[in-house]
């Protein structure tokens, strides 16, 4: 008996669960044709009825999960051409006005408080491309986040390893989470405005994962490798399995290849970001944690005059935006152009949004401060 793993996926927070079964119920492209194989037609017809129900609940998963992999970074307006859409990207729009849009009001929450930036990198800061190695931030966008970072502690969070982000930022002064929040490193010795007499934060909540995932890397990599346009990236404490270039008929395959490798790692997380698996270690860490670290590193610990702005694109910022909700300071902007489910208050549409509401806030400040 062969068994084989079936992968569902939660719409919602991209979190895909596997499970192994027999070859008596998986679901294969084979499955879906009348059976040929000798021997086959001897199984009972109560038995062939069982096997196909279970089946046909197995292949509505993957698809359910291959929806959701076509969901995870949706590139085209088409679904809002219908009545429907509109309506509901209007509703949307409502519950999560543009931080453009609510510039004043925004300011106004935060007065007399201390504004602390957290920006996500990829598909907030830059813009979403093919190739992972040349998601560059534009000069543009480069001095407006160094202009930020003198008017506020700033941050960048992302899914990243540090020294990849730091070589497309290149600002020394900032805080840096990289790997999702699980490597975590302060302002280079001399460049913080903030926290002068500490040292430079470091925290690495998953440092014992580091030869596993070195491990899980190179048998991903060779896995993979036959899978055309398929990208194995090692951001350090996490890995990401890109399939933006791959046929859209090939993604089931490979998330089969993805979690052959996965399921022998127990301790091993598996999800999905912008056309993207991700894979990381099962710790309590997020983002979320990583925003609430940083704050109290930055001498904010319990202090209700602190006023935490995450700017973010993807699922694995909602544990961030989560954080801020349920602390009830500051707020969450999503970036995107389409109505997702999110714990966000506002919206951008782009990073060129996120560069003009960076440069507002800027300008209020300075305002402010000539005042
Ligand atoms: O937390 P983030 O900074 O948003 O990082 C999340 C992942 O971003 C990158 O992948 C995404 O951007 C790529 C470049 O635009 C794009 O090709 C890919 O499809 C996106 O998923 C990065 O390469 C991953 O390692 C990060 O985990």
């Amino acid at each position: 008996m062969v068994s084989q793993n079936v992968v569902v996926s939660d719409a919602k927070t991209g979190i895909i669960t596997v499970s192994t079964v027999s070859n008596s119920s998986v679901f294969t492209p084979s499955a879906q044709k009348p059976p040929t194989a000798p021997g086959y037609i001897s199984v009972s017809k109560k038995k062939l009825l069982k096997n196909l129900e279970i089946n046909g609940a197995q292949s509505q998963r993957l698809n359910s999960w291959v929806d959701s992999m076509r969901a995870s970074s949706p590139t085209h307006l088409k679904s809002l051409s219908s009545l429907s859409s509109e309506e509901e990207l209007n509703s949307w729009i409502k519950r999560h006005p543009s931080a453009l849009d609510m510039f004043e009001r925004i300011i106004e929450a935060s007065r007399g408080k201390q504004i602390v930036m957290f920006l996500d990198y990829d598909g907030t800061l830059s813009p979403i491309v093919d190739d992972p190695d040349r998601a560059f931030i534009s000069s543009k966008m480069r001095r407006t986040v160094k202009k930020v970072a003198k008017c506020f502690p700033t941050s960048i969070v992302t899914g990243r390893c540090i020294d990849k982000v730091y070589s497309f930022v290149k600002l020394a002064e900032l805080y840096y989470a990289g790997s999702h929040g699980m490597d975590i490193k302060g302002p280079t010795k001399g460049f913080s405005r903030y926290n002068k007499d500490k040292p430079s934060v470091l925290y690495q909540p998953a440092g014992d994962f580091l030869p596993m995932i070195d491990e899980v890397f190179k048998q991903l990599v060779d896995k993979t490798k036959s899978t055309a346009g398929a990208k194995v990236e090692n951001n350090k404490f996490c890995l990401s399995v890109h399939f933006r270039c791959v046929d859209e008929k090939k993604w089931s395959e490979l998330a089969l290849k993805v979690r052959s490798v996965v399921k022998n790692y127990p301790t091993l997380k598996l999800s999905q970001g912008r056309k993207v698996f991700e894979i990381r270690p099962m710790v309590k860490w997020d983002k979320g944690k990583a925003l609430e670290f940083l704050l109290e590193s930055l001498g904010f610990e319990n202090r209700d005059d602190v006023f935490p702005v995450y700017i973010g694109d993807d699922r694995t910022d909602e544990d961030a935006f989560k954080l801020l909700q349920e602390r009830g300071q500051g707020f969450g902007i999503l970036v995107s152009k389409f109505p997702k489910d999110t714990n966000a208050s506002y919206s951008l549409q782009d990073p060129p949004e996120v560069m003009e509401f960076l440069r507002r806030l800027v300008e209020w400040k300075k305002f402010s401060n000539e005042r």
